[in-house]
């Protein structure tokens, strides 16, 4: 069986006219030892550099892109290359999505919401939660200033050490679920809370679920059926409240900015409380970790560098002073916070490795003058954007005007734009983040409220134990343990330089 279903794999590759990828390993044995290093390396947060070392196996021809085929028809392309993150992504969009298998293994979860599916059931996902991200209802900054001042009476008095990085994942929590809900879990006043418990017990077990691959039947499941019971149990009185609503009612509360919420928003379309579910557990799962996760690495860099904290700071007073709350036209003028956010996002982007399911036979680009690596339907490609942007080679030389690309330097982004594809930490194409405006207003307006009362920053933590932990959004392993100084305070110990 093996060897027959082998040839037929072998000759749908010849069919599609290309060539295989460079390969890690080509059989189950030699698959097995690559899956039990990674699964080491992912559990040592070591990822990155393994990831890194398997393109030491890479052709001139095809220099970015390895392969390992585990069984017949199960064939992973792994990938660093932008040409093969735009082929998937955009110009080959129809030839890949997440496939039936993600589906399946995400379905209990996320049931068939926004980020489980593709084709016309995506396509209606995203009209139907789209409207909810436009410019307008964003600048509505009410939500964040909630969440911001609840963190900020969380705060420790100045100097004293505080793990930045909970408090961020908390704030988070409850300005995404005030956004969905209207109701905020309340996390940073109850760290217990029995939703943010399950919530991110069912995230971590989905997350091993599909590390695991072909033997995810083997993981035990109680705890994740139970975390999703205790999900439900809090939205639904919520999902209710909304349905007993009448039509004019909610299309009234549309024009009114105040307690019109993302529920409301897809309640006007739809009345399926299973729809009403999956897409708002999913918008939560993408909006929650992935702005948490990003300012926690911002803290963490910022710490290292005072001067380019002071540079912030001075920014932040210059255009708000140390009280008034910004505008959204504020925020977009601040030139040195958008540098730095995408500073940070560029060193850590916060998924840092994602898949695509081949949909049909198609190729993914090799160097010009070479046959195509030939993808058969069902294949899995793996990308990550975060080896992508720690290419070297991608950047221009290190100079004065633009510093090491494996450090931080918001200043780089004044005289340079990364080339098409090659920094990509929202992806790009139809299934662009529909949330990358509210990420970056919610995550500059947190920066300018701590900023305006804080003037320095301390690292309180290990520099040599951090490291970057990946699981479905990549974060600091070590949380981000600072003191912050309120003005007149100071400072003891000197930050120490250490690349990641
Ligand atoms: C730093 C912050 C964020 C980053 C870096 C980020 C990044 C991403 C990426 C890479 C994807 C593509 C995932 C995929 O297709 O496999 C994505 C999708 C998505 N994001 Fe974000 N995201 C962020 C914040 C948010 C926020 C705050 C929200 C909503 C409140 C959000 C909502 C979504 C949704 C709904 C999708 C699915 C889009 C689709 O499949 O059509 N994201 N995001």
């Amino acid at each position: 069986y093996y060897v027959v279903q082998r040839a037929k794999h072998e000759l749908a590759i010849r069919k599609i006219g290309g060539v295989r990828a460079p390969s890690l390993a080509s059989n189950p044995l030699t698959a097995a030892s690559w899956f039990f290093s990674a699964a080491r390396a992912q559990i040592r947060n070591q990822l990155l550099e393994h990831y890194t070392s398997f393109y030491d196996v890479a052709t001139p021809e095809c220099p970015d892109c390895v392969e390992i085929q585990i069984m017949p028809r199960e064939r992973y392309i792994l990938t660093r290359d932008p040409d093969h993150i735009k082929a998937v992504l955009t110009t080959q969009f129809s030839d890949f999505g997440k496939g039936p298998r993600f589906h399946d293994l995400w379905r209990p979860f996320l049931g068939d919401s926004i980020f489980t599916t593709d084709g016309q059931l995506w396509h209606d996902s995203r009209s139907l939660i789209r409207p909810m991200f436009i410019k307008d209802r964003i600048s509505d900054l009410e939500t964040f200033e909630k969440g911001v001042s609840a963190l900020l009476n969380k705060l420790p008095p100045s100097g004293q050490t505080v793990d930045i990085m909970d408090v961020l994942y908390r704030m988070t929590l409850d300005v995404t679920t005030e956004f969905l809900l209207g109701a905020s879990v309340d996390s940073l006043s109850n760290p217990q809370s029995e939703f943010a418990r399950a919530f991110n017990d069912v995230q971590r077990i989905q997350m091993m679920i599909t590390t695991v691959g072909p033997f995810e039947a083997f993981l035990p499941r109680r705890r994740y059926n139970q975390g999703i019971q205790t999900i439900d149990r809090f939205m639904m009185p919520y999902i209710e409240q909304a349905l007993a609503l009448p039509q004019d009612e909610l299309e009234k509360l549309s024009n009114s900015d105040r307690h019109f919420t993302f529920l409301h928003s897809i309640a006007r379309y739809t009345r399926d409380r299973r729809v009403l579910r999956d897409q708002i557990v999913a918008v939560l799962l993408a909006g929650r970790d992935t702005t948490a996760a990003t300012l926690s690495w911002a803290f963490y860099e910022l710490s290292r560098y005072p001067d380019k904290f002071a540079r912030l700071r001075s920014e932040v007073i210059g255009a708000v002073g140390r009280t008034r709350t910004p505008t959204y036209a504020d925020l977009k003028d601040m030139a040195y916070l958008r540098h730095t956010l995408n500073e940070t996002l560029r060193l850590y982007p916060a998924v840092p490795y994602n898949l695509r399911s081949a949909l049909e036979d198609t190729t993914l680009p090799t160097t010009p003058g070479h046959p195509p690596i030939s993808v058969v339907k069902g294949d899995i490609v793996i990308y990550s954007t975060l080896a992508m942007q720690r290419r070297r080679d991608l950047y221009p030389p290190a100079s004065e005007k633009f510093e090491d690309p494996a450090l931080f330097s918001p200043e780089r982004w004044e005289g340079w734009t990364p080339k098409p594809w090659q920094y990509v930490p929202f992806n790009g194409g139809p299934r662009i983040c529909v949330g990358q405006n509210f990420a970056m207003t919610e995550m500059a307006y947190c920066m300018v409220r701590i900023l305006q009362k804080y003037d320095r920053l301390e690292y309180r933590g290990d520099w040599h134990a951090q490291r970057h932990e990946a699981e479905v959004v990549g974060k600091p392993s070590q949380g981000v343990k600072i003191a912050l100084y309120e003005e007149s305070t100071k400072v003891v110990g000197n930050p120490v330089s250490l690349g990641i």
